[in-house]
């Protein structure tokens, strides 16, 4: 069975800057506090959306001190992206993440470097013997790695990995696991989230659900208590939103909609992302009263 630590709506957070930059830890306060109050079940902080390419360490650690204080004694699980195509520098950062309180990390496959299926199980089993739980990010489209079900499988089976997030563009290998294993298996790409719970994922770690997270909060609880029907209705409600916050590079069109909610005093991102532009405003802009 599948622990609570890895269910329901996981966010990434993003890493909110100040016009010039730097990085602005009370605004991250803010999006943790509000993510909180409407009930998210767990947080990353440095993952994609949380820039990671661009954050440094110091900085990952500062917000995840953040995010530990404010869940406080609730059970909100706290996971801290340490991935690397370097091994050793993925087991380090996986230390670091242990060493200040995590309750988990988030490492993406070794990208760019295009290792064998054996490199990559090697990379995971030296990272899971940190000793602090692992969640495999499987996300062909960045990495340029795409794994087989059977390797994905093989990855799962390794003792300290207790889930993967899949983000491979479609629920096929929701569909191919689902019956394979009883680690977790989450949905990382927004706009398959319902039907991934269908074939048996666990739940999502959904960067989309930085605006109206009480909303996806609501699809999950609904499908765990078999309220079909109506999980299905509030993500059809989400869909439009979704999609018009992929149309350009994540995290830019979510930090925009966030300042317009008064969460974040800045949308700055750091190059080579750049703000959105005036037109993905205009289509945004309908959304900002809605998902106040
Ligand atoms: O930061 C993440 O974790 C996510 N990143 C994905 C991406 O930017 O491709 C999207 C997903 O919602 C979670």
């Amino acid at each position: 069975m599948v622990a609570e630590a890895w269910k329901g709506v996981i966010v990434p957070v993003i890493a909110p800057f100040t016009p010039d930059g730097k990085l602005d830890l009370q605004s991250f306060r803010t999006v943790v506090q509000s993510l909180l109050d409407q009930g998210v079940h767990g947080l990353v902080v440095g993952g994609t959306t949380g820039e990671c390419p661009t954050v440094r360490w110091e900085e990952v650690r500062r917000m995840t001190e953040v995010a530990l204080e404010l869940r406080a004694d609730r059970n909100i699980t706290v996971i801290v992206g340490t991935g690397s195509n370097d091994t050793s520098e993925a087991v380090r950062l996986t230390k670091k993440a242990r060493s200040i309180g995590a309750d988990g990390a988030l490492v993406v496959t070794p990208y760019y470097n295009r290792p064998s299926a054996a490199g990559v199980l090697e990379h995971y089993k030296r990272v899971a013997d940190t000793g602090l739980p692992i969640v495999a990010y499987h996300i062909p489209y960045r990495t340029g790695l795409t794994l087989t079900p059977e390797e994905l499988s093989a990855v799962l089976d390794i003792e300290g990995i207790v889930g993967i997030k899949e983000s491979s563009g479609g629920i096929r290998n929701f569909i191919e696991l689902g019956g394979r294993t009883d680690k977790a298996l989450l949905c990382g790409d927004d706009l398959y989230f319902y039907a991934a719970l269908t074939c048996g994922a666990s739940g999502g770690m959904l960067a989309s659900a930085h605006i109206g997270a009480d909303r996806f909060v609501n699809v999950y609880e609904a499908y765990a208590k078999r309220r079909v029907k109506d999980a299905k209705a509030a993500f059809d409600e989400l869909v439009p939103l979704i999609k018009l916050l992929f149309a350009e590079p994540n995290p830019a069109p979510i930090k925009w909609m966030l300042m317009q909610t008064g969460r974040i005093r800045s949308d700055a991102v750091r190059l080579p992302i750049t703000p959105i532009t005036s037109e993905l405003r205009q289509r945004l802009e309908p959304f900002v009263h809605s998902y106040r």
